[in-house]
């Protein structure tokens, strides 16, 4: 990644190209446009996870919530991100069975009803059994084991997604 160019940017070409690094929350992006110059991708990155980690509850349950369901409407529907459309697509999500279809949206629903937020995973790093079984087996945490894990979720997402950015 061309970091001059990055650091030349004013705020709305840099949440035009970051904005989505975590998924529909360009908050993010505008609020560490501040912190530049960035030395490498990596230390940008820094600035997002710090502001991820920064957040009250409340904003890091946020960010969860503005995840959509894998195997959801959103991608029923066609109105997933490129990013998301992407990530489901390669885990194997676009392509179940109408047996696996039900299982994973129950699953998703019992969790939604559980935390009062979606179960997040980076697809990129699963496929469409390893998802089931995670999401089988984080349903017994607890709220907070599970707004970490989902917040860890979201920063490997963002990893893979500022990696894939070529600038
Ligand atoms: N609920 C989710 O985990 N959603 C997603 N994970 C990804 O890696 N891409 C998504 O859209």
């Amino acid at each position: 990644m061309n970091m001059k160019a990055v650091n030349s940017m004013n705020y709305e070409e840099f949440i035009d190209l970051f904005g989505n690094a975590v998924e529909k929350c360009p908050l993010i992006a505008a609020a560490i446009w501040s912190k530049r110059p960035f030395t490498t991708v990596v230390d940008l990155e820094t600035s997002i996870f710090e502001f991820i980690d920064s957040l009250p509850q409340t904003g890091k349950e946020g960010i969860l919530r503005c995840h959509p369901d894998l195997a959801g409407r959103e991608l029923q529907s066609g109105t997933l991100t490129a990013d998301s459309q992407q990530e489901q697509g390669q885990a194997g999500l676009t392509s179940l069975s109408q047996e696996e279809q039900e299982k994973l949206q129950h699953q998703n629903s019992r969790y939604k009803l559980k935390f009062g937020f979606p179960f997040v995973i980076c697809a990129r790093l699963n496929n469409k059994s390893k998802i089931l079984q995670e999401l089988t087996a984080r349903i017994q945490n607890q709220p907070q084991q599970e707004l970490h894990n989902g917040i860890e979720e979201v920063k490997k997402i963002c990893h893979l997604r500022l990696q894939n950015i070529h600038w």
